[in-house]
């Protein structure tokens, strides 16, 4: 676990004194209190997995402050400690929702297990939680395919970004290029990734329900709030929280989201009360922020809050050379779930694909290969298996020079095809150089100053 919260409660100072130095050396993160009022004030912020609570307290009893800390915050195991080998206290404590019980005098080495198994215990306990909000499997984060040069350079950015324990990502880029798959790639290779991966698409639910999906409630909160519900940042605690569609997140949460960000803590609906979580937020999106900014649909402070390290996801057409590892493996895919013989493209299909210009991205690309797959009456799937939209594309306007480039679609802007064009070629010459920009220019008949100069100027047209 990565940050073992543990909350000592005991107003024997000696004891309070050495359990609390025990545990720090055993890598814990430990406060202490030496009242019951004293521990419910450090609930909020500090926000314990495991409470060491002992029954004889000063003015309020250990039991009392059991059943106030279950009253607000569920997520943590109460071991209960007392001089009294007393059964009736027992049976309330454990009626009011303590994890355990341990009879003081105590071995140490008894208490230390009875820690650990409550740390266990609250890890599967957010484990189950997890898995019950998401049900998708965990492995699909390791499935990006792709080779090409811009992905290798995303790859790298990835392992960077994962490094870091905390930074918040925004990750941007075309409908359907895969930003949900780089952001489950940055939480998997992260020191988090034994903990909660939760997202959510911030344009999936109108604002109410967002919000409390988001942060909570309690009950009564509002007209349907039968009991109270955890919402994704506290479900999230540990580990990663990624809100996809950022660009549609209503102002009212905007403001919500910042004060997270600034202060790592947030409130349930309906609740006073803070609640602090250690998660880091990474959030994508398809539009475009800075017009949103400038249309007062997005606020400023908020993008430079999310914008502290931006990914750029490209579109497909950019990475031409993964297309026909990505059509191979959606068709491995597919043939092995829809129970079918292992299929394969014929060279004019492939060839077919390789020059399409993607408008939906990989997306797009994994429909034309699963309805494929669907329809196949051969092991061999050519350029009729692609359906009507690939049928009236000629070969021949596909072929250039360098590679396979995409014909000009109807009402498209003719800038930007022949930017996509140069692109395409760039692209195509620096892959067969591995990167070597001198000899890249000189297949293209242009100067290296040239080449760059080009590289920069699609660039900022790609940001734009
Ligand atoms: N490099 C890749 N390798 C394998 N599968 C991919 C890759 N990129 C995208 N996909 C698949 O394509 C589909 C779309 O990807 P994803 O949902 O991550 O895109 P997105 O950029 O988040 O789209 P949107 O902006 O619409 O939310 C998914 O099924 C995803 O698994």
């Amino acid at each position: 676990m990565q940050d073992k919260r543990l909350l000592i409660v005991d107003d024997e100072d000696v004891l309070r004194t050495s359990l609390e130095t025990n545990f720090k050396i055993n890598g814990f993160n430990v406060r202490t209190a030496q009242s019951g009022e004293a521990a419910i004030e450090l609930l909020e912020q500090f926000s314990p997995m495991v409470i060491l609570l002992d029954l004889r307290l000063p003015s309020m009893d250990g039991i009392s402050v059991l059943k106030e800390i279950k009253k607000t915050n569920f997520d943590v195991n109460v071991v209960i400690m007392t001089a009294y080998a007393d059964t009736q206290t027992t049976v309330e404590a454990v009626k009011c929702g303590a994890y355990n019980f341990i009879n003081k005098p105590f071995e140490l080495e008894e208490l230390e297990a009875l820690v650990h198994n409550a740390f266990e215990n609250i890890e599967l306990k957010r484990e189950v939680d997890c898995l019950r909000y998401r049900q998708k499997k965990f492995e699909k984060y390791d499935d990006i395919v792709g080779k090409s040069r811009v992905m290798q350079d995303i790859y790298s950015q990835i392992d960077r970004i994962a490094e870091t324990k905390d930074t918040t990502v925004l990750i941007r880029g075309e409908s359907g290029t895969g930003k949900e798959l780089v952001a489950g790639a940055i939480h998997h290779k992260s020191r988090r990734h034994r903990h909660p991966f939760m997202e959510i698409n911030c344009s999936s639910l109108p604002e109410t329900l967002l919000e409390s999906e988001l942060f909570g409630h309690e009950k009564g909160a509002f007209t349907d709030a039968k009991g109270t519900k955890k919402g994704l940042f506290e479900l999230a605690d540990t580990g990663t929280l990624f809100l996809d569609e950022i660009g549609d997140l209503p102002l009212s949460i905007q403001v919500k989201l910042l004060g997270f960000l600034e202060k790592k803590q947030f409130k349930r609906l309906g609740c006073g009360r803070d609640i602090k979580v250690d998660v880091r937020i990474v959030t994508a999106t398809n539009r475009n922020l800075e017009q949103a900014i400038s249309q007062g649909l997005f606020r400023e402070d908020l993008y430079y809050r999310l914008n502290v390290v931006t990914l750029f996801v490209p579109p497909l057409r950019e990475r031409q050379s993964d297309i026909p590892l990505l059509a191979g493996y959606f068709l491995e895919q597919f043939c092995r779930e829809m129970g079918k013989k292992k299929m394969t493209f014929s060279r004019d299909a492939l060839a077919l694909l390789t020059g399409h210009s993607w408008r939906g991205n990989v997306r797009e690309l994994k429909n034309v290969v699963e309805r494929a797959v669907i329809f196949a009456r051969d092991l061999t799937l050519g350029p009729e298996s692609l359906g009507a939209e690939f049928s009236q594309i000629q070969l021949r306007n596909t072929f250039s020079p360098m590679g396979f480039s995409a014909p000009l679609d109807h009402g498209e802007d003719i800038e930007m095809v022949l930017a996509q064009k140069e692109m395409d070629l760039i692209t195509a010459a620096l892959e067969k150089t591995d990167n070597n920009k001198t000899k890249a220019s000189e297949i293209l008949g242009i100067s290296r100053f040239a080449l760059n100069r080009r590289l920069q100027k699609l660039d900022r047209m790609r940001r734009q």
